[in-house]
């Protein structure tokens, strides 16, 4: 809990022309303007009752459009706040919404929806849910088959079951005789994934030993929103695009102690043919070679031994014996559901409105955010003001 603050609010107000648009719980469509564009928020997308929709005016057409929505954005509720951040980012606050499903960002001219626009083009806009607590960053694990990213990331997961959370990729490969479906990977036809990358449903994707991988946004949301530190096992091609993109990761290269070695693992794990562990091989010396050389990775592991390569990685990951197996808990603070909105600086005031009003003021602090579409925003702060 805060103290009561002195701050100097600069009250704007209600309304489309200043960035700000907060409206009363009957009408249901908020509006922001950006430039010549205003931004509507409200009723469902493309009659999707399960889906916010979004549309765009341009002022300088009068034309109408409704662009593809990337992320998974908000349900519809009654009404909305919205406020016009830097860097292309509207903050959408839900009126009468549980606390973790309240705060959301619609990014409409971010460097990911830019790029988004660019690829598939055609108008792009991203959803990207605000998630409160520490913001600690998502691992990218890489590094050449069977040089153990898997025996590693499971190690950590078994010993830190609520703090890790894996990202579960699409892969057009066949399953292994112990691989479950939906938990080692989705498992999924080729022309099915290529339609799914070209409705921009993922986050990164590659061509990998002869089979098409990626990670689809959606399931580095679902491990966020769990509130757990995300890990992705890509290849290092992945691994470059996810670099680029804003999900602001912590990178890390597993290396082998030598080829031999590597090549004794491959083959002791017996579940790739000759040839599928030559082509392995093969592409191993380069994935080495561009894990080294390409400045994406801030971290090399090498895996002699097993136990001290997992020591190092936790400590890399800054965990220590002292830290908590089941990770952090966020006191729960709820959104009125009548409010108005306010914003100073990075901070955004949302003062209670309506006849039980206690004027106690909630502060969500956006100072210390990170990562964005595709996937959550984290760093959320919010604290509650109590009136003096
Ligand atoms: N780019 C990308 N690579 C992936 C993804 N999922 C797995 N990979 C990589 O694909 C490669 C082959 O994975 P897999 O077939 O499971 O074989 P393994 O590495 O020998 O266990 C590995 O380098 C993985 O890191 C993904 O979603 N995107
Ligand atoms: N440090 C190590 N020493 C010996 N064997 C290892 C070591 N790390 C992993 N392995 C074994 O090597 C094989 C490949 O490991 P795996 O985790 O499947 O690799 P990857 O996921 O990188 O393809 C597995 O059989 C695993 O038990």
């Amino acid at each position: 809990m805060g103290e009561a603050a002195a701050f100097f609010v600069d009250h704007l107000e209600n309304g489309h022309t200043n960035g700000f648009g907060v409206k009363s719980e009957e009408d249901r469509d908020t509006s922001v303007q950006i430039g010549d564009r205003s931004y509507v928020i409200g009723g469902s997308h493309e009659g999707n009752p399960l889906f916010l929709g979004v549309k765009i005016h341009d002022k300088t057409t009068n034309e109408w459009s409704i662009p593809t929505v990337l992320g998974t954005g908000p349900k519809p509720c009654k009404g909305y706040s919205a406020v016009v951040l830097k860097q292309g980012r509207i903050l959408v606050i839900k009126k009468g919404s549980a606390s973790d499903d309240s705060i959301w960002f619609l990014e409409v001219d971010s460097p990911f929806v830019r790029e988004q626009r660019k690829l598939l083009g055609k108008e792009v806009v991203a959803w990207s849910k605000g998630v409160r607590g520490n913001a600690e960053k998502p691992i990218v694990i890489s590094g050449p088959s069977g040089v153990g990213k898997g025996t590693l990331i499971s190690m950590l997961m078994k010993e830190f079951p609520s703090m890790f959370g894996f990202s579960v990729s699409h892969t057009t490969r066949s399953p292994r005789c112990m691989e479950k479906n939906g938990v080692h990977y989705h498992f999924t036809d080729k022309n099915v994934m290529e339609k799914e990358i070209n409705d921009g449903k993922f986050l990164e994707f590659a061509s990998v030993h002869g089979n098409l991988y990626g990670t689809s946004i959606e399931s580095v949301e679902v491990v966020t929103d769990s509130g757990k530190r995300c890990i992705l096992d890509i290849d290092v091609q992945g691994a470059r695009s996810v670099k680029a993109s804003s999900l602001d990761a912590i990178f890390i290269f597993v290396c082998p102690p030598s080829m031999k070695e590597l090549e004794d693992r491959l083959r002791s794990r017996g579940t790739e043919t000759e040839e599928q562990i030559q082509k392995r091989l093969r592409n191993a010396e380069a994935e080495i070679k561009a894990g080294k050389s390409s400045g994406i990775f801030e971290h090399i592991l090498y895996n002699d031994n097993l136990e001290e390569c997992y020591k190092n990685l936790k400590n890399l990951l800054g965990i220590n014996d002292d830290a908590p197996v089941n990770g952090v808990e966020v006191e729960g603070i709820n959104l009125p559901k009548e409010h108005t909105v306010t914003k100073k600086e990075d901070k955004i005031l949302i003062q209670e409105t309506g006849e039980a009003t206690k004027n106690d003021m909630i502060v969500l602090d956006l100072a210390s955010i990170n990562g964005g579409a595709p996937g959550r925003t984290r760093g959320i702060v919010l604290d509650t003001v109590k009136s003096s």
